[in-house]
């Protein structure tokens, strides 16, 4: 660990599949991965680990860099930007794999293998009634030259596998899990290239991020397996060993890990709900990471914040509770302009319901019960839709509130404010006099009668906006709905 500290210039990566739309637990690990480079004063590096080429189109690529840019990452090297050790599309480096599958043949620390799926399957099946953990026994080790074209003469294609130390302990420090001794001889000889020539997961990522100067693995802790065969890879190799850090997977509501390929809730569905990327980031920053501040955080702070020592061993759970809290302090950071303006970023009805020239006053009335923008539009339509209190939505709370007025309560609560002329104070106070109520029971039938809810916003903010044809016109209408 000590050793971690005296890396000079950290280089953390971020290295996804362009399989499916980003979820939030890819997003938290390039999150974290992100703010370790920042807060370092270091680099970050992305790279798409494309080898899969079924499940790679081009949209989720392009999705990919929308949706760090949105969550406000960036990145100092990448596919779209180029940097000094590309390309960082693992397609394109398909040759730099070869060159290093030749320096272990070379040293005879690989090996290609011939056995079929089913002489693997039969060799588990013996494993397993033996009582033994399954691991591939080393068949093909020792074939000699004539042997192995013997069997490519039959049009095998092998795979190659990494020849691993009969005896002896591997350590593998981990920053988050501390250190693991592993005994190699439980690994088994393991495969670095498949039989089409595309290279296995491990060996690729290890060695790109060898080549890439990556001296940081920030990543999910679905990982942690590969570890060990990750470090013996690059060790046999004399390639620079990095620093692991694995974060516990975030679970889903099933309490499965979320995934892309089981279409986990995507980074893409909280923007367009109208999450802020601000909001988000200080959810994220948070979930599995402890910061002493407990206030909406910057970039900036969020990065010097960070320390992988503060990453929690426990497993997250996405709370939208919590979410919603980092958005509320998120929106009262915004001027009334700039909450407008993300109200509006979206095409949406917003812009027909708010009459031009009363935009900043609604937001000043509203912004305080808003969390997303589908919120504001209920209130803009019970602000400005024309319609008689029957035509409001109500809620159960709000019927009884009413009913609590005798039905003389209304004609004289309408006469009062024609009266008073739409100014709040005049009016409530006008009316507590003559009706002899006050406090709770005063205005809560006048707030259920004007936006047919108990709760919202200042109902002296609102009146103006509902105006005063409005209002007379519900408040003339509640007996009917008694
Ligand atoms: N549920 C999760 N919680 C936290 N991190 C995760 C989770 N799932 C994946 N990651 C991390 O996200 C990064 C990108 O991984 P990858 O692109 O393989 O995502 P994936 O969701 O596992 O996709 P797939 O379903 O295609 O395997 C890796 O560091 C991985 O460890
Ligand atoms: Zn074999």
């Amino acid at each position: 660990m000590a050793q971690y500290y005296t890396i000079m210039n950290l280089k953390s990566r971020f290295a996804p599949s362009p399989t499916g739309y980003l979820h939030l637990g890819n997003a938290r690990t390039a999150l974290f991965a992100w703010l370790a480079a920042r807060g370092a004063g270091g680099n970050f590096v992305l790279r798409l680990e494309d080898t899969d080429q079924a499940r790679s189109p081009e949209i989720y690529e392009k999705a990919l860099f929308e949706d760090l840019q949105w969550l406000g990452l960036d990145w100092d090297e990448g596919p779209d930007r180029g940097g000094p050790a590309g390309s960082y599309r693992q397609m394109q480096r398909l040759e730099i794999y070869q060159k290093y599958y030749g320096l272990l043949l070379a040293a005879e620390q690989a090996y290609p293998c011939y056995c079929s799926p089913e002489d693997l399957a039969a060799e588990r099946a013996v494993q397993k009634a033996a009582g033994k953990a399954p691991r591939y026994g080393g068949r093909c080790r020792h074939l000699n030259d004539d042997q192995r074209q013997a069997l490519a003469a039959q049009g095998i294609q092998p795979v190659l596998r990494f020849r691993v130390p009969d005896t002896g302990m591997l350590n593998v420090p981990d920053r988050v899990w501390g250190e693991r001794s592993y005994a190699l001889a439980a690994l088994g000889d393991f495969v670095i290239r498949r039989s089409d020539g595309s290279p296995a997961f491990f060996f690729a990522n290890a060695v790109d991020d060898a080549l890439m100067g990556v001296n940081l693995v920030l990543r999910g802790e679905d990982h942690l397996s590969n570890t060990p065969r990750q470090i013996l890879i690059l060790q046999a190799l004399q390639l620079p060993v990095p620093a692991y850090a694995h974060l516990p997977l975030l679970l889903g509501g099933d309490g499965q890990p979320l995934s892309k390929r089981h279409g986990a809730a995507s980074l893409r569905d909280l923007q367009s709900e109208g999450y802020l990327p601000v909001a988000v980031r200080n959810y994220l920053a948070r979930l599995g990471h402890h910061y002493a501040a407990s206030e909406l955080l910057d970039d900036a702070a969020l990065a010097s914040g960070f320390a992988v020592e503060n990453i929690s061993r426990a497993p997250g759970h996405f709370d939208p509770v919590q979410l919603q809290h980092w958005q509320h302090l998120a929106l009262q950071e915004l001027t009334d302009a700039g909450l407008w303006g993300w109200l509006t970023a979206n095409p949406g009805p917003l812009r027909d319901w708010v009459p031009q020239g009363q935009e900043m006053a609604f937001v000043a009335a509203v912004r305080a019960n808003i969390q997303l923008p589908g919120d504001a539009l209920d209130w803009a339509r019970r602000c400005f839709a024309d319609q008689a209190f029957v035509a409001l939505a109500k809620e159960e709370a709000a019927l009884l509130a009413l009913a609590e007025a005798p039905a003389t309560f209304w004609p004289l609560a309408e006469r009062l404010l024609q009266e008073s002329a739409g100014d709040y104070r005049i009016w409530t106070k006008n009316l507590q006099q003559e009706s002899g109520r006050k406090g709770k029971s005063l205005f809560m039938p006048l707030r259920a009668a004007l936006t047919g809810l108990c709760h919202g916003p200042e109902l002296a903010a609102l009146l103006p906006l509902i105006g005063m044809e409005r209002a007379c016109e519900r408040l003339r209408t509640v007996p009917q709905y008694l």
